[in-house]
């Protein structure tokens, strides 16, 4: 996995080599036949005002942004299977960091620090699609038939980055915490069975919270 995750207190134990592959996808990437996502899952806040969700900590807004962006990647790598698109696309990259630069200096928060959050979040949602375009290439029996258009599916990552720098950058003070990282962990630990995320998803996100904690 791009960057490692083994020294982070919060990283998954002993992950097993190779990554479960989750079954055909549901509308939210989730395995066809799992119940629907709890009605707040994706629930729109306005962007910056992310509250925590009753029993979570200061940390929850930031941890719950990231894994939903990996639940969007599922769908992005539905929409590169079906157009033949590469999991990386640089140019895009580029882009995602510039925009979460500029976040950052409007809200007075360090832009070099907001672009290596948004670095976080590329690398994670990389390691998700690769894992499952390679397990549908495996098994094309399991790729999805239909995806939104990746153009919608980016316009709802910007959204979601936005409220992500915005929640990061709430959460500073808690974010250079003697206690950030065990923190962290309990965010993540509660969020995989809330969201529903498996092995993949669960590794992805420790990956895209490598630097929150400064
Ligand atoms: C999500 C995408 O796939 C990759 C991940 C990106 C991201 O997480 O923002 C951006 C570009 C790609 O390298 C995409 O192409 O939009």
């Amino acid at each position: 996995a791009p960057g490692g995750t083994a020294s982070r207190p919060f990283a998954p134990a002993a992950p097993s080599p190779g990554y479960a592959l989750p079954g055909p996808l549901g509308p939210l990437g989730r395995p066809a036949g799992d119940p629907p996502p709890p009605a707040d899952r994706a629930a729109a806040t306005p962007a910056g005002h992310e509250t925590a969700a009753p029993g979570h900590g200061p940390l929850d807004p930031v941890v719950r942004l990231a894994a939903q962006r990996l639940l969007v990647a599922d769908e992005v790598a539905a929409a590169k299977r079906l157009t033949g698109a590469p999991a990386d696309d640089p140019a895009r990259d580029r882009a995602v960091l510039a925009a979460g630069a500029g976040e950052a200096r409007a809200l007075g928060a360090d832009p070099a620090a907001a672009s290596r959050l948004l670095g976080d979040q590329i690398a994670a949602a990389t390691l998700v699609e690769r894992a499952l375009l390679a397990g549908w290439a495996a098994d094309p029996g399991r790729a999805p038939a239909v995806a939104p258009p990746l153009t919608t599916l980016r316009a709802t990552l910007d959204d979601l980055d936005s409220r992500l720098v915005a929640a990061w950058n709430d959460a500073a003070d808690h974010r250079a915490a003697p206690g950030c990282g065990a923190a962290l962990a309990a965010e993540v630990t509660s969020m995989a069975p809330e969201l529903g995320l498996d092995e993949l998803h669960s590794t992805a996100l420790a990956r895209a919270l490598a630097s929150v904690c400064r």
